[in-house]
């Protein structure tokens, strides 16, 4: 099978993404994921660049990566100094990096305008760069900027570029769709001709997203014989980001028979996907392709009908294959398939047609209509559903809640205050606390009153709370606005796990009081039936 090289630029060229920022200590732990991984090659930084990047390096001589290797980036040297005496060329060597990437220009108009050189000086700073870096590293990769829009321009100029590097000791030429703007079927050309004129060069594709294409032209780039693909993972990057690694990586494993990862490390893919967004502080893009939350989720009826039968009626591949997962959500597109995966997954054998799938589907359809979101909040869900059949009880009622908020110094926050009264089993417990704001101030009250009898409450965190006000939930009494439906999401957790509950009503504090209740009942509910598997295992 042919390998294609890996290179992952999520440290350099991802970290030039608007949102992305990371520490050294976030860019240590990326590279050892990307390491588990199995990439061929880890772009840190550019070591000439910033203190951050140069400590990243320093910090990285320390590891032994397994199966990367560790490539320092940086540009041809500036054109007011010698090669040996560029400090951009000096901190490359200095980073202790076996591989060597630097980026020089190819597109005459970048020589004239941007560098404000001539192009016969662009070609010697190509020269002395490779040539004085050469006997410092292991491998030396020179990255033609702009290559496919120079060519188009200037085609022997930018191919002189090239022949320039290779001749300087270049181990590779990667061509990089710099602005992002070529279309696969040039990509294919202009490699094409590149491999007619350079027939000894090994070539690398190096693409940016700006038309939605960079992994086609990736992958195009492949075909036509590139040997190095270099993207970011999740297709982090300037502008419109980079060739997306995630993407690319399963379509040349699993669609056109290459190998670009150690064997079985393909199932690691949506774990580190996750992994960097997660340590970049970023959300996971849910549709993204093999590695997104909803790659493999379905929605209709009619889908889940299907793949219930054999997922791959709506799944282009095995999820496992990447690490990734099948997922049904409920929603009113949905038929009784859904909610026998639901139950089935909740721990409840039913068949179709059975009364308790028709009413579960009817309340699903009639809530969804009125405003919850269960796709958002299956534990609401998982409630309703043990509700209905039997296995989950009230915990506790609510008789009565009261929240005051009052105003003492003009200008200053509310003091906001809550009472509750409870039943919890045949006692009445009534209790008051203060908050930070209505919904903290009836948290703090419930769990007051509550955790006398459930101790393990104090384990449960409240994590986030959502807000959304309906479309279309104007009344026919012509109040809209401050009077619309609202619908609460509550995401609570505790040490192991997180869960997401929902509440709908004209008040806000009414829908907040259904996603709190629904929130304390589960964390109870959960606990309970995690006892009882314990005390079944041990009989
Ligand atoms: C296509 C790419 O992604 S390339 C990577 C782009 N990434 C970055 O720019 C992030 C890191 N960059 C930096 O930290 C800084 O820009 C530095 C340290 C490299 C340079 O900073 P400064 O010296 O202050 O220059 P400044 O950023 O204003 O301008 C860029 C300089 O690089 C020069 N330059 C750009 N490309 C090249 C090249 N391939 N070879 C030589 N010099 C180059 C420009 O001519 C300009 O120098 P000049 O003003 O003397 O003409
Ligand atoms: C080198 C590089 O990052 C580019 O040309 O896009």
């Amino acid at each position: 099978m042919n390998t294609i090289q890996i290179y992952d630029t999520t440290l350099r060229d991802g970290t030039q993404s608007e949102e992305l920022n990371l520490s050294t200590e976030d860019k240590l732990r990326i590279a050892t994921k990307l390491d588990q991984l199995g990439v061929a090659y880890i772009e840190g930084g550019w070591p000439g660049s910033n203190p951050k990047d140069k400590r990243f390096f320093a910090e990285m001589q320390q590891y032994q990566l397994s199966t990367a290797r560790l490539a320092a980036f940086g540009s041809t040297h500036a054109a007011k100094v010698s090669a040996e005496n560029d400090a951009n060329l000096l901190a490359l060597i200095d980073s202790g990096a076996s591989v060597m990437t630097i980026f020089g220009k190819t597109w005459d108009i970048h020589v004239t305008d941007a560098l404000k050189i001539t192009l016969e000086r662009n070609l010697e700073l190509i020269r002395d760069s490779l040539a004085f870096l050469r006997p410092h590293a292991k491998e030396l990769f020179y990255d033609a900027e702009h290559f496919f829009d120079g060519y188009k321009k200037n085609a022997d100029y930018a191919i002189s570029c090239l022949g320039t590097a290779l001749d300087s000791g270049a181990d590779l030429l990667v061509l990089c769709d710099t602005n992002g703007g070529t279309l696969p079927e040039e990509v294919a050309a202009i490699m094409d001709a590149v491999r007619t004129r350079l027939p000894e060069a090994r070539l690398g594709i190096h693409a940016h997203n700006d038309c939605e294409l960079a992994v086609a032209n990736s992958l195009a780039a492949v075909r036509h014989g590139a040997v190095q693909v270099q993207g970011t993972m999740n297709g982090y990057g300037e502008r419109c980001g980079n060739a997306n690694l995630c993407s690319i990586i399963a379509n040349l494993e699993l669609k056109m028979g290459y190998s670009c990862l150690p064997e079985g490390h393909l199932e690691r893919l949506t774990d580190t996907s996750a992994f960097v967004a997660e340590v970049a502080n970023l959300r996971c893009f849910k549709r993204q392709p093999y590695t997104g939350q909803s790659a493999f989720t379905h929605k209709g009826g009619v889908h889940v009908a299907a793949v219930r039968r054999n997922p791959r009626t709506y799944e282009h591949i095995e999820p496992e294959l990447v690490g990734n997962k099948q997922r049904i959500l409920l929603s009113d597109l949905a038929g009784q398939s859904n909610i026998l995966f639901k139950a089935k997954q909740y721990g409840f054998e039913l068949d179709k047609g059975d009364p308790f799938v028709l009413e579960l589907l009817t309340e699903l359809k009639n809530r969804e209509d009125q405003g919850y979101e269960y796709s958002a909040a299956e534990a609401s869900y998982e409630l309703l559903v043990n509700r209905v059949l039997g296995r989950a009880r009230n915990y506790f009622r609510l008789i009565s809640f009261r929240i005051m908020d009052s105003v003492f110094t003009e200008g200053m926050e509310p003091f906001t205050e809550a009472t509750v009264m409870l039943r919890v089993g045949g006692m009445i417990e009534h209790t008051a606390a203060t908050g930070k704001g209505p919904v903290n101030a009836m948290d703090c009250a419930l769990r007051k009153g509550l955790e006398r009898f459930y101790p393990n409450l104090g384990e449960m965190r409240l994590l986030d709370f959502k807000v959304r006000v309906l479309t279309g939930s104007v009344r026919e009494d012509g109040h809209g606005g401050t009077a619309a439906v609202v619908r609460v999401l509550i995401e609570s957790g505790d040490q192991k796990s997180r869960w997401t509950t929902v509440g709908v009503s004209y008040n806000i504090i009414e829908a907040s009081r259904q996603a709190l209740e629904d929130s304390i009942n589960y964390k109870l509910f959960k606990d309970d039936q995690k006892k009882l598997t314990q005390a079944i295992r041990e009989i």
